[in-house]
């Protein structure tokens, strides 16, 4: 389930509201934004979507200044920003876009560091940040800080592109298609990676997408727009499946909503099962004695901050310590993972099963093909039942 705001949760991000924001472009004869009037709540991921051309960009290009409005005002954080600075306003406001836009001729580091740069942060400060951010979208400080842009695939120029949206500590970030330019498996782990990151952060988030299923996963609350940016339905996933306000919501989610239903279902909803496991250097006779009751053959071998690295046979240890195992045949799934990708991911899965991680890739536990296809027809059965 998306993570419900409560009055406990640490909320780093800003309010933003917008009141009958007009957007009209030269020689065009209806506005493109038409009297746009939302409020954005702190701390929670508001995705936009709606058909090509309903004014998903320019609504979220206004809210960084990149776009002006014709009319109307938009508070961030209590401040009118159609008054403020607008380079001063973006160093407030992250932006990802599609592909993670690097510059070629800057590393990565450089890349991140741009807007600390900018305001003129140490840089020792920098540095650390960059360290801090790399580590957050999981990749390797001292492997990747060097690399320029072109040394990258295109998910780890995205991670990079999340990082930078997020060096100097933001509190709103805004995404326009963040995740659109990559492959369905990588999309998928970036949009677990966000979730992970804001479990952390608790930004504001404003995201445009044409996908739907990308708005059920990751959004609080969905905007769907119409034509002119008007507002065909506003609000959680959860209601936008069970009572679509229109006719038009109802196309625009498509046939198929049980299935959706899947999308609303974590894998992190699922009982986990715990398997055996030691970390790389353990003593083999402890581990042995340890795991001498366990049924179940296999030994899950972590790294020293439990991040799965392998498996290995318990009956095949040698040696005094525990190695690193064959890495080639895990297959692990993020505990944020909807069970749609769950299935997808351990179609691939020879063992039939797959390790669950967490917070920045620590063990949880792991789940079976069965136990994902079982809950599945569980959900289902549950839509059925209820009332139309
Ligand atoms: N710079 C511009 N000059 C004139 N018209 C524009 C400009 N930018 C956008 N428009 C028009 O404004 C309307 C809204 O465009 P916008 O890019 O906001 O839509 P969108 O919902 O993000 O579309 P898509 O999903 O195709 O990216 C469209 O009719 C578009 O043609």
């Amino acid at each position: 389930m998306p993570a419900t705001p409560s009055s406990d949760r640490q909320v780093s991000g800003a309010t933003i509201e917008l009141d009958v924001v007009t957007k009209s472009y030269p020689g065009q004869s209806r506005p493109a934004v038409d009297g746009l009037s939302l409020h954005i709540p702190a701390g929670e991921i508001v995705m936009f979507v709606g058909p090509s051309g309903c004014g998903k960009t320019t609504s979220l290009k206004m809210l960084n200044r990149l776009i002006d409005p014709t009319s109307g005002r938009i508070v961030v954080d209590g401040e009118d920003i159609t008054t403020k600075d607008p380079d001063q306003l973006r160093r407030k406001i992250g932006y990802v876009i599609q592909g993670g836009s690097l510059f070629p001729h800057l590393t990565v580091a450089q890349n991140i560091g741009l807007v600390p740069g900018l305001l003129k942060w140490d840089k020792t400060r920098t540095r650390e940040r960059v360290d801090e951010l790399l580590d957050l979208v999981g990749l390797a400080p001292a492997t990747y800080r060097h690399r320029y842009p072109k040394e990258l695939s295109g998910g780890q120029q995205q991670r990079v592109g999340v990082a930078r949206g997020l060096a100097a500590d933001p509190p709103v970030i805004l995404m326009d298609e963040p995740f659109g330019a990559v492959d369905p498996i990588t999309r998928q782990r970036l949009q677990d990676e966000l979730l992970s990151i804001q479990e952390e952060l608790h930004k504001t988030i404003v995201c445009v997408t044409h996908d739907i299923d990308e708005a059920i996963k990751l959004g609080d609350r969905i905007l769907i727009l119409r034509e002119g940016a008007q507002i065909a339905q506003y609000d959680t996933p959860e209601v936008i499946l069970a009572a679509p306000a229109n006719e038009f919501v109802e196309d625009f989610v498509g046939s198929g909503s049980t299935l959706k239903q899947l999308s609303l279902a974590r894998v992190g909803d699922l009982e986990l099962q715990q398997v055996a496991t030691a970390r790389v250097g353990d003593r083999v006779a402890e581990v042995r004695r340890q795991h001498a009751e366990s049924r179940n053959p296999w030994l899950l071998v972590l790294d020293e901050r439990q991040r799965p690295l392998g498996w290995t046979r318990l009956d095949r240890l040698d040696g005094d310590a525990v190695r690193r195992p064959d890495t080639s045949r895990l297959t692990t799934i993020d505990r944020r993972a909807t069970l749609n990708d769950a299935l997808d991911s351990m179609l691939a899965a020879t063992e039939g099963m797959a390790v669950v991680t967490g917070r920045r890739d620590e063990y949880q536990g792991a789940v079976t093909f069965d136990a994902v296809t079982t809950h599945i027809r569980s959900v289902a059965a549950g839509r059925e039942e209820e009332p139309v």
